[in-house]
């Protein structure tokens, strides 16, 4: 039997997330993009602004009409700016449309933690409830047969998922983490600014929003979900000098005797049939361009029997896992398909 292709539209396909979901979804093979969706640049042929695309993708960009997305496609993916998918993304479910956010408008449970954290309206609590926080490898059970999904955040994919099986286990004391995390400079979006422009970042490296960022209500969320007590993390963001990647390096107290075979037996198995979580041997830790382009999540460990400390090391793409390739992943988990359909690629390297 032929599969009768499930019809896409992307808002936000003039920035990176949205030009990366192109790039993955063109080689899907049950997805077809009817709508590429820009609000400043309706009318123009998306391969003029990226002539990467051009040949693979000769469709002019549409304007933001949910009624209009509807009429043409089953899915939407919003890569758009918080406050913009807030208010978006009401709309496009109230038009019957399946939604993936690639934003951060919906991964917060409480209201409130949005509004003192990303400092604008947070959306109505009533589709705060009912967006489901697709973080793949540990909620993937609750995406499926789902409509509204909320894409986890770069650094908290690379952070959790490095976490979470020592801390679900009860193998370190959540009192004690620490996050030392790192994003190339696309993590910041195709706009431009002065702290992302070329003469600030070369050659550099520094930190930003120390203890204010965004992100750490949501790590804190999940992790007190997981655990099943109320957890809070010291957390620090570090701009590098490169275009795409993610390392989060994180530290806590191990609460027992553990070796560096006994974490990777325990991560092999919590994530055995998990394609895209790849645990390192020992002694071996990920670098992130063994993930560059891909869906994958590499994880690596070192215990200090001195300090009885264990170091995490967690790498992705910002961009594929932290973002396109894991809305596409839980595209795929809501439609009861494989979820690495459209995401067996292999990274690029060097
Ligand atoms: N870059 C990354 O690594 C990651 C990004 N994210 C999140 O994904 C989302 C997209 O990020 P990214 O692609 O990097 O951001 P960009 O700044 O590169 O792109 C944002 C897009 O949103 C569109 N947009 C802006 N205002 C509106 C509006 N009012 N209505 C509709 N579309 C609008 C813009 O296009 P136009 O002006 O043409 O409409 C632009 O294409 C953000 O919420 C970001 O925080 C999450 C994880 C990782
Ligand atoms: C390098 C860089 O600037 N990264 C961005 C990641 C933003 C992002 O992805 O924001 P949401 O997940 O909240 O939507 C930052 O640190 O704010």
């Amino acid at each position: 039997m032929v599969q009768e292709k499930l019809r896409v539209a992307i808002v936000g396909s003039t920035g990176y997330g949205g030009v990366e979901l192109i790039r993955l979804l063109q080689a899907h093979p049950h997805v077809e993009i009817t709508s590429v969706i820009s609000s400043s640049s309706a009318g123009v042929p998306i391969s003029e602004g990226f002539p990467h695309l051009t040949h693979i993708i000769e469709r002019n960009l549409d304007g933001v009409e949910p009624a209009d997305i509807a009429a043409v496609a089953d899915v939407v993916f919003t890569a758009t700016p918080s406050g913009v998918s807030a208010k978006l993304v009401p709309q496009l479910l109230a038009a019957g449309l399946k939604v993936v956010d690639l934003s951060g408008d919906f991964r917060l449970k409480d209201g409130s933690v949005y509004e003192a954290w990303y400092k604008h309206p947070a959306p109505d609590s009533e589709w705060l409830a009912k967006a489901v926080y697709g973080l793949s490898e540990v909620f993937g059970s609750e995406v499926t047969g789902q409509s509204f999904i909320s894409n986890p955040g770069c650094y908290p994919t690379a952070t959790l998922l490095g976490l979470i099986p020592a801390l679900s286990a009860g193998w370190i004391d959540p009192k004690t983490l620490i996050i030392d995390a790192k994003s190339g400079v696309s993590g910041a979006g195709r706009g431009t600014s002065l702290t992302t422009h070329y003469a600030e970042i070369n050659e550099n490296f520094k930190a930003y929003k120390v203890n204010k960022h965004q992100h750490i209500p949501e790590i804190e969320q999940v992790l007190s979900q997981v655990s099943g007590a109320p957890v809070t993390v010291t957390f620090t963001t570090h701009l590098v000098p490169m275009t795409r990647g993610i390392m989060s390096t994180m530290y806590a107290s191990l609460l027992g005797t553990y070796t560096e075979d006994d974490l990777i037996e325990l991560y092999r198995q919590y994530y055995e049939g998990r394609r895209f979580v790849r645990i390192r041997d020992k002694g071996v830790w990920p670098a992130t361009k063994e993930v560059s382009g891909s869906n994958y999540c590499d994880i690596g460990f070192s215990v200090d029997a001195r300090t009885n400390r264990v170091t995490f090391i967690s790498v992705i793409d910002n961009v594929v896992k932290g973002a396109a390739g894991q809305a596409i992943q839980n595209l795929n988990l809501m439609m009861g398909w494989e979820e690495s359909l459209g995401l067996t690629f292999t990274p690029v390297y060097p």
